[in-house]
């Protein structure tokens, strides 16, 4: 793992409402993500986790404090600005999947690299590489309602990667599935981070956030604890 920063956050903040109803979301959170870290957030229902990754990868702007992608400061960016930073630098993978249903699975995966600015016969080369190494070569022409859980999962991670971004950030990504396709996508998530890829990953699933170098616990609003965990130690210390 290199000592680049890919992601960091300075006091970022997100309010919600007003006077009595106001409610800090996210309330003083500062982080760095190093470049091929993975960084588990946990926390209770309600503590922020998906405000924050929302704000991380421009999803949302801040009520307040930094958000730098790549060295480059993504918070005051015009909205122009935000939106080709996120076809382009960021993936989300979210609980729900979020596929396109009347696309197929490959249609799926290479619109992001269209969106992202590849040519229709690479996006469409990238889609099937990505879709063959996800063991999903043959059902890349399916629907995604012809498709299990863990196999829209699996297409979500492989739209998520088909752009090439610097930072995945995944927000509960194993919420809507039984334990096979957990451990699916859990062997998947663990193999990205062996390629070297950056990741965020918002979880309950201790299995999940057990992968990461780092382990915050969110609380109100605020990261809270930090434990380096021993993959992550003997890394660094490489
Ligand atoms: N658009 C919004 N308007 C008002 N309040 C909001 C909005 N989005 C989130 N909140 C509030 O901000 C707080 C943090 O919500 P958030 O969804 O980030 O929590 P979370 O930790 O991701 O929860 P969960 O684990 O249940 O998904 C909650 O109190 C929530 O009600």
């Amino acid at each position: 793992m290199s000592n680049v920063v890919d992601m960091r956050a300075r006091g970022l903040r997100k309010e919600y409402g007003k006077g009595e109803g106001l409610v800090r979301a996210v309330d003083g959170v500062d982080l760095d993500i190093v470049n091929g870290e993975t960084v588990a957030i946990m926390g209770p229902s309600g503590c922020g986790k998906s405000t924050l990754l929302h704000l991380l990868g421009g999803l949302d702007r801040p009520s307040g404090g930094e958000v730098w992608l790549n060295g480059r400061r993504i918070d005051d960016i015009s909205e122009k600005a935000l939106a080709r930073m996120r076809r382009t630098d960021v993936s989300y993978v979210f609980q729900s999947f979020h596929l396109m249903e009347e696309l197929t699975a490959v249609e799926n995966v290479e619109l992001s690299a269209l969106l992202a600015g590849r040519s229709p016969r690479a996006a469409r080369r990238r889609a099937e590489e990505l879709l063959d190494q996800l063991g999903l070569a043959g059902r890349s022409r399916f629907l995604p309602s012809a498709l299990s859980g863990g196999q829209r999962q699996r297409v979500a991670v492989a739209r998520a990667l088909s752009n090439e971004p610097l930072v995945v950030l995944a927000d509960e990504p194993t919420g809507n599935l039984d334990s096979a396709a957990t451990l699916d996508v859990l062997q998947l998530f663990k193999d990205l981070h062996d390629a070297g890829q950056t990741l965020v990953i918002v979880t309950h699933d201790a299995r999940i956030a057990a992968t990461a170098d780092r382990k915050f616990s969110m609380r109100d609003g605020a990261l809270v604890d930090e434990a380096r965990l021993p993959g992550a130690l003997i890394r660094l210390e490489d």
